[in-house]
């Protein structure tokens, strides 16, 4: 699944953040997004997954415009999302929240079997309460409520910050698996993107609510590089 952002103007309330940001994540590919505190790329994410309205500007998925499409129907469009966060329901055990992700699909049932065969940590804390759980485990419920409908493009913002390194190796391998199968991946990184800028294609920028400059991930790998266009940014 192919996914265009032209010109893109959102934000909250009054106050727009994006100012006329492009952005291309393309099938089979992990598409990176970095920039500073506050640069918008959640604002970005948000609003692709329909959970900001779109000021102006256009976003295609496939060629079709999701502009006016809200969080459901992006769903339902085959885009999974998982923010940044505090992103599963607390207070629901794990199965609850696998519930509560796959009752807008059909098959329900089968696909919760699937996921726990998937995530086999998952069927072990079935009956626990997600608040309960470990950050790592957490975020692999997050990433499975995501996964839950079968999404064509699976949005990630910052989903290794804060886990220790044998989680940020799981998911770093499970999304490999999934851009594998042909799922585009958006990957917002946080601090010490390098494992991740590995087996991603290309990087986007984002200064300020604007583009900045988009790369070949792997020119960001050379020593130094990163840190430099951090620094430049405002
Ligand atoms: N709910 C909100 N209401 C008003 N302003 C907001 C809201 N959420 C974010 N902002 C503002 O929008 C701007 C961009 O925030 P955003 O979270 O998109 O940045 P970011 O690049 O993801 O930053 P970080 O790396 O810190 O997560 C910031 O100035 C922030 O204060």
């Amino acid at each position: 699944m192919k996914l265009e952002v032209n010109g893109l103007h959102s934000g909250y309330g009054k106050v727009t953040i994006l100012h006329g940001v492009d952005f291309v994540a393309e099938p089979g590919e992990i598409t990176c997004v970095l920039g500073a505190n506050g640069a918008g790329k959640s604002t970005l994410m948000k609003t692709i997954a329909g959970h900001l309205p779109v000021g102006k500007g256009d976003i295609l998925l496939n060629g079709q415009s999701i502009a006016s499409f809200n969080a459901l129907h992006t769903t339902m469009a085959g885009v999974g999302y998982v923010p940044q966060g505090n992103n599963t329901f607390g207070e629901m055990t794990v199965r609850d929240n696998l519930l509560a992700s796959a009752l807008s699909f059909s098959n329900t049932q089968a696909r919760i079997e699937d996921t726990y065969a998937r995530f086999p940590i998952l069927k072990e804390r079935s009956n626990q309460q997600a608040s309960t759980l470990s950050g790592g485990e957490r975020q692999t419920l997050a990433i499975a409520n995501a996964l839950v409908g079968n999404p064509q493009m699976l949005i990630l913002d910052e989903p290794t910050a804060g886990l220790a390194p044998i989680f940020v190796d799981r998911i770093i391998e499970w999304v490999w698996e999934l851009a594998q199968d042909g799922v585009s991946v958006i990957w917002v990184v946080e601090q010490d993107p390098e494992k991740i800028l590995k087996i991603s294609r290309t990087t986007w920028m984002l200064d300020a609510g604007c583009n900045r400059e988009t790369l070949p991930s792997e020119d960001l790998l050379v020593p130094g590089r990163l840190e430099e266009m951090l620094l430049q940014a405002h």
